[in-house]
């Protein structure tokens, strides 16, 4: 197929000078928000594989979350020629793939993201990534090399010691290091953007600095209101008081922004509704993002709330594409003519979800792709991110952190309100307020507002810097310390061991299938409802099943259940412990494909592939009782 991007923007002299380094050069980019690091990186990439007939094989580029993977992957496709077969992958996705290929009998799904990093920076040690490439690494592509800390930082160090006659292409902005969280509080300062100096010490002679200076992405004083103090979070000597100042300067800045009109306002709707170009809404914590989404699906805005990077799920068509292919091999031929009947993207956005496929059943026959063979690796946690992305939505609700490295025209930034004074600021981290103000504030093209959410005093996170759930909920205060309303709820929470009908409790699970795919849509209204009242473990809840429109669609999983149970133990008589009998407020955010039990699908019906499609519900759910109202049953 011809390929025809559009032209690109002309470079820069500063961005072609990057592009134009030979491609065993060792380059670091360092710039600030918007100076076009992820284009030019984009266009280096063409520069590799046109000038320097490097293989699209021979080069592995990295980024950090499924939302920049595909924001490279579209300028890939608008802006690059020569580069639309180079592969963009997550750390966490690689690092799995790798994994996967020299220890196939691994079950790499039930190990943890950070665990699958630190067994793959040590294979990298022992020099095993060469059992995997299947080209000679020629050079290393990572963006946002800022929010290298940690287990992640070591892989890519171990990378790039081991392949020292590959070049590398490394961007970043150290004014934009949003996961200095991920080390604990007493190494922070020390971690965060601690690779860069380690490139410079690493590669004395070798390293390239080169700087973007001017910005492109904002294009009105609106946009542009944040830009000024980048230079001054870009210091490494900036102290706590210096970045509280900035935070105070940048808030400022952003108050003298139009703040937008409140979201469960016909104006906001309206504002949302027509508006033609991409808007975010970003928040600074999930607790937040969960209420803006309700306000938008209640006022049945049409949104996508971003998932983290960790929340790899698969979609609906992958189950389809399954239920429909006749034995165990897929003709390329047979794959078109399902994916026109389900309606998949054709031309380029289609041959890259074949070849994910090809990828995963790891030999290529020509005869097509094994159809067991992706589904043993799929169910082996190998979920490549070109399966994993969500779809385009021109609204994005999002935190910060997870809108990194993305742009939209118009960015509502929820007010974070002022930074905690120094006197009172135990737990609090200005250098990381500021940076994420700074990010959230530097992501419109033309439009950026402000919002203030009512705030819920009702609204916790469990665990708060001790392991517990990790969830939000909402408990009493003052003396109702101790009552919960409600848990959030996750995409995960409905259980993948049986699909939907195949346990008898209502339903049959064939007609279930085809109402998931058919009548089961992003932001309709789910629940909660508790099956009996009897826990089904010491330290769980009830049975609960998920009803959409009257129809039960899924069962809580039992690691819901066990949160639930967690939140719900505030009294130390756990036995006198009472059950909501439902828990309301859920919208479902999507329906997914769960690969599982051969059997299990077969006992149910739904033939031998062992692959089905579950519900994905979320929200801040709410308990309700027996008798009346939503208070507490204990009480
Ligand atoms: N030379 C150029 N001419 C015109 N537009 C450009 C040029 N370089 C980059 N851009 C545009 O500017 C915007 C910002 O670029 P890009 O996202 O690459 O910046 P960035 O440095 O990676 O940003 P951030 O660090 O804030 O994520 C994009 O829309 C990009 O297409």
């Amino acid at each position: 197929m011809t390929k025809t991007p559009g032209a690109p923007p002309a470079l820069t002299d500063e961005q072609r000078a990057v592009v134009e380094l030979p491609w065993d050069a060792k380059c670091l980019v360092v710039a600030g928000a918007g100076a076009g690091k992820t284009h030019t990186l984009v266009r280096r990439l063409d520069a590799l594989v046109e000038r320097d007939d490097v293989l699209p094989g021979e080069i592995l580029v990295l980024s950090f979350s499924n939302a920049a993977v595909r924001e490279l992957r579209q300028r890939i496709q608008r802006h690059a020629v020569a580069a639309d077969r180079v592969r963009v992958q997550t750390f966490d996705s690689w690092a799995t793939a790798f994994l996967s290929e020299i220890a196939p009998t691994g079950e790499w799904n039930t190990v943890p993201f950070d665990e699958r990093i630190r067994n793959a920076t040590e294979a990298i040690g022992e020099g095993r990534l060469d059992e995997y490439l299947t080209e000679d690494l020629a050079h290393v592509v990572v963006d946002e090399v800022q929010d290298l800390v940690g287990d992640r930082s070591r892989m890519i160090e171990a990378l790039l010691d081991e392949y020292r006659d590959a070049g590398f292409t490394v961007v970043g902005d150290p004014a934009q290091s949003l996961y200095g969280f991920q080390v604990p509080v007493a190494q922070r300062a020390e971690e965060v953007n601690s690779f860069f100096p380690w490139l410079r010490n690493s590669f004395p002679a070798d390293l390239r600095e080169l700087r973007l200076t001017r910005n492109f992405r904002a294009t009105t004083d609106s946009a542009r209101t944040a830009l000024h103090l980048g230079h001054r979070l870009q210091q490494d000597d900036l102290t706590a008081q210096g970045h509280r100042s900035v935070h105070t300067q940048l808030h400022a800045a952003l108050l003298s922004n139009l703040a937008f009109a409140p979201l469960d306002s016909e104006l906001a709707a309206s504002a949302l509704r027509s508006h033609h170009g991409t808007n975010a809404i970003l928040c600074t914590t999930n607790g937040q993002a969960l209420a803006v989404s309700r306000s938008l699906w209640t006022s049945g805005i049409p949104h996508k709330v971003q998932r983290s990077a960790q929340d790899r799920v698969l979609p609906t068509w992958l189950s389809l594409l399954y239920r429909r292919c006749e034995g165990s091999t897929l003709a390329r031929a047979r794959f078109d003519a399902i994916a026109d009947e389900l309606e998949l993207p054709d031309g380029e956005a289609r041959d890259v979800l074949w070849h994910a496929l090809v990828r995963l059943d790891g030999r290529g026959h020509r005869s097509g792709i094994d159809l067991n063979r992706v589904k043993t690796a799929l169910a082996g946690g190998r979920i490549p991110d070109e399966l994993t992305t969500q779809d385009t939505e021109r609204l994005v609700v999002s935190t910060v952190h997870r809108a990194k490295g993305l742009e939209f025209d118009r960015v509502v930034v929820i007010d974070p309100g002022p930074v905690a004074a120094a006197s009172d600021a135990k737990d609090s981290d200005p250098a990381a307020a500021a940076r994420a103000l700074y990010v959230a504030m530097t992501r419109p093209r033309t439009d950026l507002y402000h919002l203030e959410l009512r705030r819920d005093p009702f609204l916790r996170k469990d665990g708060d810097g001790r392991p517990a759930t990790g969830r939000w909920y909402r408990g009493g205060t003052g003396t109702k310390r101790g009552q919960r309303y409600g848990i959030e709820v996750l995409g995960g929470d409905v259980s993948r061991e049986a699909p939907a009908g195949a346990d008898d409790l209502e339903g049959n699970a064939v007609d279930l299938q085809r109402y998931l795919a058919q009548e089961v849509h992003a932001g309709d209204p789910v629940a909660f409802v508790r099956a009996h009242a009897l826990p089904t473990g010491p330290d769980a809840s009830p049975p609960y099943l998920l009803r959409h429109a009257g129809r039960v669609i899924g069962s809580a999983s039992e690691a819901f259940r066990k949160d639930l149970y967690s939140i719900r133990r505030t009294r130390k008589d756990a036995a006198a412990l009472a059950w909501p009998l439902t828990i309301t407020d859920l919208f479902l955010d999507s329906v997914e494909t769960v690969v599982g039990s051969d059997n299990v699908a077969l006992g149910a019906g739904l033939g031998e592939r062992g692959v089905w499609l579950a519900p994905r519900p979320t929200g801040l759910g709410r308990f309700e009782w027996e008798k009346k109202g939503t208070e507490d049953g204990e009480g």
